[in-house]
């Protein structure tokens, strides 16, 4: 169920040279790879060409064997913020992946788990920047994808619900099989949630840590 990624050779840019180079990297089915680096150093570039929304000048980005030429239902994505229609409410927002799909709309269990019941019919600006991140967390999950690419969900939390947010994320992974790829420059949170640990900088991978500390991740940033 869970998707497997590899990466070969990869070159990524939007036109005026390369943000990231020679990216060779390997995600296991089911692992939460959690990515740090420096503030332009390319962790959303990653993130968007393994969601197939930017495509490599050089290089392969393979799922599952197969070479990712586009966005996939199987590969839900989760943004800081800006991520929902403003105009849909909760329930028709996490209906979305379900109604692409034209699967039934069976959402409340879901919106229930991230734990917005009673909340189903306001809008996104009726809501608090946790609620919203609640209400994608439920979009992004609610069609069983295969991976789920998180860029800075929690980046513009405050620390508490911040804290709220990961203890709920890591509850709710256990119940899906998805291989996570979860963008964050903050050391901390990739510590808590990372099994890897991926530090970019320098324009490409510095290293993947299998068993990260603070000091080995501050070390290489
Ligand atoms: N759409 C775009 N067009 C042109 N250049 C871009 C675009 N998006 C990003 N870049 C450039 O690519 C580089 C990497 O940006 P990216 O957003 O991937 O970094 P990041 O590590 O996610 O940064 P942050 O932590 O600040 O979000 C930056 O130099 C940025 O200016």
């Amino acid at each position: 169920m869970s998707l497997s990624f590899r990466l070969d050779g990869v070159r990524l840019g939007y036109g005026h040279g390369a943000v990231l180079d020679g990216i060779d990297l390997d995600v296991a089915p089911g692992e939460l790879l959690a990515v740090v680096g420096s503030s332009g150093s390319g962790k959303s570039t990653l993130l968007r060409a393994l969601a197939g929304l930017l495509q490599p000048y050089q290089g392969k980005i393979l799922a599952d064997g197969e070479e990712v030429r586009g966005t996939s239902p199987d590969r839900a994505m989760i943004f800081q913020e800006d991520g929902l229609l403003p105009w849909r409410t909760v329930r028709r927002n996490v209906e979305l992946p379900l109604r692409i799909r034209r699967k039934p709309l069976d959402v409340s269990a879901w919106i229930e788990r991230v734990g917005l019941a009673g909340r189903e019919d306001r809008l996104p600006r009726e809501l608090s920047g946790g609620q919203r991140q609640r209400v994608q967390l439920a979009r992004a999950l609610v069609g069983g994808p295969r991976a789920v690419l998180m860029d800075e969900p929690f980046g513009a939390l405050d620390a508490q619900t911040r804290a709220d947010m990961q203890r709920l994320l890591l509850d709710v992974l256990r119940d899906t099989a998805a291989t996570v790829v979860f963008v964050t420059h903050d050391v901390d949170e990739a510590l808590l949630l990372g099994d890897r640990v991926a530090v970019l900088g320098r324009g490409g991978i510095k290293t993947v840590l299998t068993s990260a500390t603070r000091e080995r991740i501050l070390e290489e940033l």
